[in-house]
């Protein structure tokens, strides 16, 4: 099978293109081979880069866990970035299909005639408790999780709660420490008031226009970014008071810029997508 290394912002995936080859079989076991750092290529997941009957391509994404997620930001643009650069759809506004519906992207071509950095409107945040989904009590009428105290192992955070499609648990800290992001992620992602688990970010104010994020990802542990979690810390910050609706956010693996559109109330995240390399994967033989 042959399959292209991307990665936005050190959030790495292994693509592999349906438009040329057929869809493979078992994606969720594929992806757990793929992933795997030392046995596989090495990757936080797979990405399928599939044919859509309503926009130019569709993204179906899986963590390296197997696990399939509605959507990923930093995924999406680089399922953009090849589908620009390998003459899919040669335009620079594009349309993708995800499992949180259809969303649009600008792409900004470099000198070389490839994409470096793509913006995507991530639509409107889903705040409703209920639909994020979790469990967590609303703090105000209109069923918003937003800096609700909240107990995880022992110790008092105060969360907001915010799904971009698929759903993350933002916390304000002081530090964003590998206790926190190591011990305490993992424990989050799997705690009972969330039902379908969760993504975990942790997340440190330097001023109102600027922070430091670190993400506990469900399905494929600690990545050094993650496109729908900034865009929900975005939200999170606003709504919690902390930020102002555009910030600049700096990640393990390189920067994104977030805007909360205070009109239509979408999301624009803007961040670079690069190819690293390709090649032929060969399915392990079962004995
Ligand atoms: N890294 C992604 C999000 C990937 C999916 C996530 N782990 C989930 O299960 O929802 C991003 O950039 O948004």
């Amino acid at each position: 099978m042959k399959f292209t290394k991307m990665h936005g912002a050190g959030n790495d995936y292994v693509y592999v293109d349906c438009f040329s080859q057929s869809l493979p079989e078992n994606a969720p076991e594929l992806a757990r081979q793929m992933s795997h750092r030392h046995f596989g290529i090495g990757g936080d997941g797979l990405i399928l880069i599939r044919p859509s009957d309503v926009a130019d391509a569709r993204m179906q994404m899986f963590n390296a866990d197997g696990s399939e997620s509605e959507m990923c930001g930093n995924g999406i643009r680089c399922v953009a970035k090849y589908v620009f650069d390998h003459s899919i759809a040669a335009k620079e506004s594009l349309s993708i299909e995800t499992g949180a519906g259809v969303l649009k992207l600008r792409l900004q071509v470099g000198d070389d005639g490839r994409v470096d950095q793509v913006t995507v409107d991530m639509g409107q945040p889903i705040l409703e408790g209920p639909k994020i989904p979790t469990t967590i009590a609303a703090s105000s009428d209109d069923g918003h999780v937003v800096s609700v105290p909240t107990e995880f192992d022992g110790r008092q955070f105060e969360v907001t709660c915010v799904s971009m499609g698929n759903p993350h648990c933002v916390i304000f800290v002081d530090e964003a420490t590998d206790d926190l992001v190591l011990g305490l992620g993992p424990k989050i992602e799997t705690d009972p008031r969330f039902p379908n688990r969760v993504n975990v970010e942790f997340v440190e104010v330097i001023s109102p226009s600027e922070v430091r994020q670190r993400t506990w990802e469900r399905g494929s542990g600690e990545t050094w970014a993650c496109g729908t979690g900034a865009s929900a810390v975005c939200v999170a910050g606003v709504l919690a008071g902390r930020t102002e609706r555009r910030i600049l956010n700096h990640l393990l693996g390189g920067d994104l810029t977030l805007e909360w559109n205070a009109e239509n109330g979408h999301v624009l995240m803007t961040g670079p997508a690069s190819e690293v390399f390709s090649g032929e994967f060969h399915l392990p033989s079962r004995s």
